[in-house]
C-alpha cells in the first residue's frame, strides 16, 4: 500500500466521565486537571469531563445518555427549555472541541469509558481510520500481555455517529471491564492509564516525524445487537445470559451455542451465523434493550503513514 501523509497532531481533548459512573475515565481526568497537564511534547492536551452532572451524582446520565447525542440532527435542534441536560451539554462540548465536521474541529478526541462485560480494552471508532489502526497497534506491541481490540461501530455515515468523540478529526473511544459501574479497580484504571500515555506517546512520535510502517490488525466489525427474552406483554425479562456465554465476549459463538438461561430452567440457544459477542451483559444496556452486540471478525490492512511536511 503507498504511503501516506497527514497533518501533525495539534490539539487533543481526553474526556472522561461522558458517562458519569464510568470512573476510570473521571478519575484519569481528574488527575490530569490536577497535574495542570494541558502540554505534552508537540501536543496541547485538553482533559475535559463530559458530564459533570452526571458524574456529581454517579449516575450514567441525568436525562438521557449523553453518548448518543452528538448526531449532526441532535446537534442543529434548537434548545428549548424542555431540552435534555445531556442536549444541552452535547451543544456546548460540540462547540468547545468541534464544531463536529469543521476544519476547526479538535485533530483527536480520545473518550474513556467502562463497561461491566469482560472486554478487556477496546478501542471503539466509527469508521476505519489509518491514524487510529496505526495508534491500536503501537498499543498492543507495547502493552503485549493486555488484550486490546478493535470495535468498529460501523455506523453508516459521520452524520449518523452519534458519540462525543465524533465531534473530533480522528475520534476514538477506549472501553475498558469488567468493572462495576459506580466502583474503581487498580487492575482497570492501570490499564486504562497506560493506554492513554502510550496514545499521547505515539501521537509525539507521529509528528516527530517516526514512520510507521504499514501492518494488519483484526477488527471487529458491529452487525448486529440481540435482547433478552422477554413477555411480549409486559417486556418484562424472562431469561438471563447462560453460564456459558458470560464473560466470554470476543470468542466465536456459534449457531446452537447457548445464550440465555430462563428463570424456569431452560436453555435459549443462539440460531444465527457464526459471529463474535462483545458488550456481554453491560449494565447499561439493558434499557437499551440489549444482551449482547454481534461482530464480524475482520483483518484489515493499513499503510506506512507519516506526518506530511507543511
Ligand atoms: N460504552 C460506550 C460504547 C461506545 C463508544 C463509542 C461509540 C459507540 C459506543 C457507549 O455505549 O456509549
Ligand atoms: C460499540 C457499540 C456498537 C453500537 C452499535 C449500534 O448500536 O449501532
Ligand atoms: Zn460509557
Amino acid at each position: 500500500m503507498d504511503h501516506v501523509f497527514f497533518p501533525a497532531f495539534s490539539r487533543v481533548a481526553i474526556s472522561g466521565g461522558t458517562h458519569g459512573n464510568e470512573l476510570s475515565g473521571v478519575h484519569i481526568v481528574r488527575e490530569m486537571q490536577k497535574h495542570n497537564v494541558n502540554q505534552m511534547g508537540s501536543l496541547s492536551v485538553c482533559p475535559i469531563l463530559s458530564n459533570p452532572r452526571s458524574i456529581e451524582v454517579c449516575r450514567r446520565y441525568i436525562d438521557t445518555d449523553l453518548n448518543r447525542c452528538f448526531t449532526d440532527a441532535l446537534l442543529s435542534t434548537p434548545l428549548t427549555d424542555s431540552s435534555s441536560c445531556e442536549l444541552r451539554r452535547a451543544h456546548e462540548l460540540n462547540a468547545l472541541l468541534g464544531p463536529k465536521g469543521s476544519d476547526r474541529a479538535m485533530d483527536l478526541v480520545c473518550d474513556l469509558h467502562n463497561t461491566t462485560s469482560n472486554m478487556g480494552l477496546c478501542f471503539i471508532i466509527d469508521f476505519l481510520d489509518w491514524i487510529l489502526l496505526h495508534m491500536v497497534k503501537y498499543v498492543q506491541i507495547k502493552m503485549p500481555t493486555a488484550p486490546i481490540r478493535v470495535i468498529n461501530t460501523n455506523v453508516a455515515s459521520k452524520s449518523l455517529s452519534y458519540s462525543v468523540d465524533s465531534v473530533a478529526k480522528h475520534g476514538f473511544a477506549i472501553e475498558v471491564g469488567p468493572q462495576p459501574h459506580g466502583v474503581l479497580r487498580a487492575d482497570i484504571y492501570n490499564m486504562m492509564k497506560e493506554a492513554v500515555d502510550h496514545t499521547l506517546d505515539w501521537l509525539n512520535k507521529f509528528n516527530a516525524g517516526t514512520t510507521f510502517e504499514g501492518d494488519k490488525v483484526e477488527v471487529f466489525v458491529w452487525e448486529k445487537s440481540v435482547d433478552y427474552p422477554r413477555d411480549p406483554e409486559t417486556s418484562q425479562l424472562t431469561a438471563v445470559i447462560h453460564p456459558k456465554l458470560q464473560d466470554n465476549d470476543f470468542k466465536l459463538l456459534q449457531h446452537g451455542n447457548p445464550i440465555f438461561k430462563t428463570f424456569t430452567g431452560e436453555t435459549v440457544n443462539y440460531e444465527g451465523e457464526d459471529l463474535y459477542p462483545f458488550f456481554i451483559n453491560e449494565c447499561a444496556y439493558y434499557e437499551k434493550r440489549i444482551a449482547f452486540h454481534l461482530a464480524k471478525k475482520e483483518t484489515i490492512a493499513f499503510p506506512p503513514i507519516s506526518v506530511k511536511k507543511e
